[in-house]
């Protein structure tokens, strides 16, 4: 109950009267006003403010108090301490303005060939003892706002509301099954019409991947039966029961893997390096992946289960290292004969934490090659995503491990893509939250975005530069005994090496870095061409 926001509603003017009840021995009453924002008021009251007073009694009602209708429990002596309280109440006023819709199952479910939404996850126990400020507000129909704190030269400070719309936008109290239903639900429907579908959950660490994929956690213990993998596997087999499917003869396979560091490693194998080959057609192979036939939607829980307790095992930190690898559950439909032709596929995908894209700074050589693999693998997810959204004939998949095993989900008219961006709401991750919300407004924005011609540039110049690779490895060979020869490469490899790693350290941030990643792409060429 503060008298600056009475101030603030007062402001808004022409309030109406809504409703007027009786709560815990106190008279609740809920004023909306013109703007559709809404406020109450309760007697009697604790603390009287006069303008409070004031306001109350111009409406004919005495001993009328103004609380916030939401996080009033966190308001009055506790809101003083917080660090950047100035902040905070600038997002309170600002989220009084907003006309608030949250998505429901009630709403209607949209096909898309490419569908990106977003998912802010609530403050945790951690943030909410630090007094972390939420600065992302989802007033529903697919858009999410972002509060990002400024401060002035002249120390003023300020917030800069940046607006950005999706397909969907779920708030920190939507459920994973909520999630599902408008992302890969659509997608399980379409394997069975022979369709490639890929859902993938990108985010900072902590920003709820692994929460959304695999399943919600009660203390440290998964729900493994809550995750989209498991809701997704259970829409299977519904579906497979079904008279319409029942007569097709299909059969369901799974399969679970992890990339790291461009390498496969099957988990439902003992982490096993599996290769990755590619064949005269094009057709990419993951060499020996186990996979499982499998007749419930238990059957694959319990995979689920195995492959995830592979993923973290022997690691000094399950979350640090979760957050490095991409983790991959296919569920595969065959048609049960022979030959055991392919149906449809349906691959979910957990990606390494973006955030390590930008961990540039480190000398640790691993630590370096972990960040430039995911940037890469990041970077030509998003360009294979891209190209598909605009239908082209050629499709950067070679580009990384992670688009190689995914070709095939990225080419023809039966591919199906969903993106879930997962955000947290905390002022402290409020940069990497913007590059989460960039990378993935990207995909929408296929056709207008300003830099289209850059990227389509980079990922040529990306191509020219690994075919001129090969000719280098060809002439190194075939001139191995020549000393001359093989220090004027070395040289060429060091200079390239530099290079590469200049590249590295600006693709993250791709936005500003392009025209400089362009020119290194050429300058890369030029070395090689000897
Ligand atoms: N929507 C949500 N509701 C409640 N808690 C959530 C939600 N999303 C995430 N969390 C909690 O936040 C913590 C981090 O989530 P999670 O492990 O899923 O993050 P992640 O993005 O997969 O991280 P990493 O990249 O390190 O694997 C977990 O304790 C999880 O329970």
């Amino acid at each position: 109950a503060t008298v600056k926001s009475v101030d603030t509603f007062k402001s808004t003017a022409m309030v109406e009267w809504q409703e007027r009840k009786m709560s815990r021995g106190k008279e609740v009453i809920t004023l909306r006003s013109q703007t559709r924002q809404t406020c109450l008021f309760q007697t009697p009251a604790p603390v009287v403010s006069p303008v409070a007073t004031s306001m109350a009694t111009s409406q004919g009602k005495s001993e009328t108090i103004c609380s916030e209708m939401t996080q009033s429990a966190q308001s009055t002596s506790s809101e003083s301490s917080r660090p950047n309280q100035k902040f905070y109440e600038m997002i309170q006023d600002f989220r009084e303005t907003l006309e608030i819709l949250p998505i429901t199952t009630s709403d209607p479910i949209e096909p898309h060939k490419i569908c990106v939404c977003v998912r802010k996850r609530p403050l945790n126990k951690q943030e909410c003892n630090k007094k972390e400020i939420d600065v992302v507000s989802v007033p529903g129909k697919g858009t999410l706002l972002v509060h990002e704190p400024k401060q002035k030269v002249d120390l003023t400070k300020y917030l800069e509301n940046q607006v950005f719309h999706f397909d969907y936008s779920f708030d920190e109290n939507a459920t994973n099954e909520l999630v599902y239903m408008f992302t890969a639900k659509p997608l399980v429907q379409s394997i069975f019409q022979g369709c490639m579908a890929t859902c993938f959950a990108y985010g900072q660490t902590g920003s709820g991947k692994t929460h959304t994929m695999g399943g919600d956690f009660t203390g440290k213990q998964q729900n493994s039966a809550r995750g989209i993998y498991a809701l997704a596997a259970q829409d299977v087999f519904t579906n497979l029961n079904h008279r319409r499917f029942a007569n097709q003869d299909l059969c369901v396979y799974v399969s679970f893997f992890e990339i790291y560091n461009g390498k496969v490693y099957d988990l439902l194998n003992k982490k096993a390096k599996l290769r990755v080959l590619e064949d005269d057609r094009q057709q990419v192979q993951v060499v020996g992946l186990e996979e499982v036939c499998v007749f419930s939607a238990e059957d694959v829980i319990k995979i689920i289960q195995t492959g995830s307790a592979c993923r973290t095992s022997g690691q000094t930190s399950a979350n640090a290292n979760s957050s490095r690898s991409h983790a991959i559950l296919q569920i595969v439909l065959r048609c049960n004969n022979r030959a055991a032709t392919l149906h449809g596929k349906f691959s979910l995908v957990d990606l390494a934490g973006n955030e390590r894209g930008t961990d540039v700074s480190s000398n640790d050589r691993s630590t370096l090659v972990e960040t430039s693999e995911i940037n890469r693998s990041l970077l030509a997810l998003k360009e294979c995503i891209r190209s598909l959204g605009k239908n082209s004939d050629h499709i950067p998949f070679r580009m990384s491990t992670l688009t190689k095993v995914l070709r095939d989900s990225f080419i023809g008219e039966k591919s199906r893509t969903c993106m879930i961006a997962m955000v947290s709401p905390g002022m402290a991750s409020c940069e990497y939250t913007m590059n989460t919300l960039r990378y993935a407004d990207r995909y929408r924005d296929g056709v207008s975005c300003p830099n289209n011609g850059f990227y389509a540039l980079v990922t040529e110049l990306e191509e020219k530069v690994y075919g001129q690779l090969k000719v280098v490895f060809l002439i190194f060979f075939f001139f191995l005994r020549k000393i001359d020869l093989f220090i004027f490469l070395c040289s060429v490899f060091q200079r390239a090496n530099e290079v590469v790693k200049e590249m590295d350290k600006i693709s993250y941030n791709i936005e500003e870095g392009l025209p400089e990643l362009v020119d290194y792409s050429r300058k890369l060429l030029g070395l090689y061409r000897i």
